[in-house]
């Protein structure tokens, strides 16, 4: 599914002293098969921006579309399962007694027979390094543990376009780097990702392209060599390793993961 929000405003509390307009005027679109980064500062947008891509909030003006037509023509649940999104912590909705359970929850609440709940309860799991965790119970397990099964719940229900909110706050780096792999798996079947972080060497290590908001505008949308080289105040570590070695050796392009950096200065090392 491509989705698209065009020039979507929001505005909490309108018309109250504590009214706060969060979103204005955002236009940015999400091809199947791609990873889009969203970057920018603390109360740029980007928890309200996720929260439009499956109507969990409506636009205060514009719209969002899905393939085109007006989401808001769909009905919510087949859009809810269709844009699935995973909040800031989502391990604190973890309810069932068993992590399997948890995990099935929504795919049974779909309608589907026992026999596919438990193929999609099981990959979604295995997906995410979770599934040896099936029997446990949710609560008793660690936080890095939790945040996985509540992925894999929202997984379950394979949608179509998956937003993360914040999916690796909080976490250790060999969970950081299982989670950054399973959403590189799902880019390979023509599912695209909405990736939001604060981490950005970890969006840059993802991404096939990246927005930058900033107070609720989009301030750049584009490959992640052209946003991060553009604007340096969004530079990840291996950017701002590159750009030192630049200017004495422009040869080095615009290297954006560690990988390209290392590449880059191998080529320079060896004269190439
Ligand atoms: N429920 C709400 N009611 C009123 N204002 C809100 C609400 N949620 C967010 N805001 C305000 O909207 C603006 C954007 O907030 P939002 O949470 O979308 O930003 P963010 O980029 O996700 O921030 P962070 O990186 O800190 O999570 C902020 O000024 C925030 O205070």
């Amino acid at each position: 599914m491509r989705l698209e929000l065009r020039e979507v405003r929001h505005v909490y509390a309108p018309g109250t002293p504590r009214e706060v307009e969060a979103l204005r005027g955002v236009s940015l679109g999400v091809e199947p098969g791609e990873v889009l980064g969203v970057v920018g500062g603390t109360g740029s947008g980007k928890s309200t921006l996720a929260q439009h891509m499956n109507l969990l909030l409506e636009p205060t003006s514009g719209r969002v579309l899905a393939d085109g037509r007006d989401a808001r023509a769909m009905p919510r649940p087949e859009l809810r399962r269709k844009v699935g999104l995973v909040f800031q912590f989502p391990e604190a909705a973890l309810f069932a007694a068993t992590v399997g359970e948890d995990v099935a929850f929504a795919p049974r609440r779909m309608g589907l027979a026992e026999e596919e709940v438990r193929r999609r309860v099981r990959r979604s799991l295995e997906r995410l390094g979770a599934l040896h965790l099936a029997g446990r119970s949710p609560h008793a397990l660690s936080g890095g543990e939790k945040r996985r099964v509540a992925i894999a719940g929202v997984l379950a229900m394979e949608p179509e376009v998956l937003v993360l909110d914040e999916p690796t706050a909080g976490l250790d780096p060999a969970t950081r780097e299982e989670l950054l792999g399973a959403v590189l798996g799902m880019r390979g079947e023509g599912r695209s990702v909405v990736f939001i972080s604060h981490d950005l060497d970890e969006v840059a290590e993802v991404a096939d392209r990246v927005c930058l908001l900033e107070a609720g505008r989009v301030l750049a949308c584009g490959r992640p060599e052209e946003v991060f080289y553009e604007h340096p105040e969004t530079a990840p570590a291996a950017v701002r390793v590159a750009r030192e070695v630049r200017r004495e050796h422009p040869r080095v392009g615009r290297p954006v993961r560690f990988g390209e950096v290392r590449e880059a200065l191998r080529g320079l090392l060896s004269g190439g």
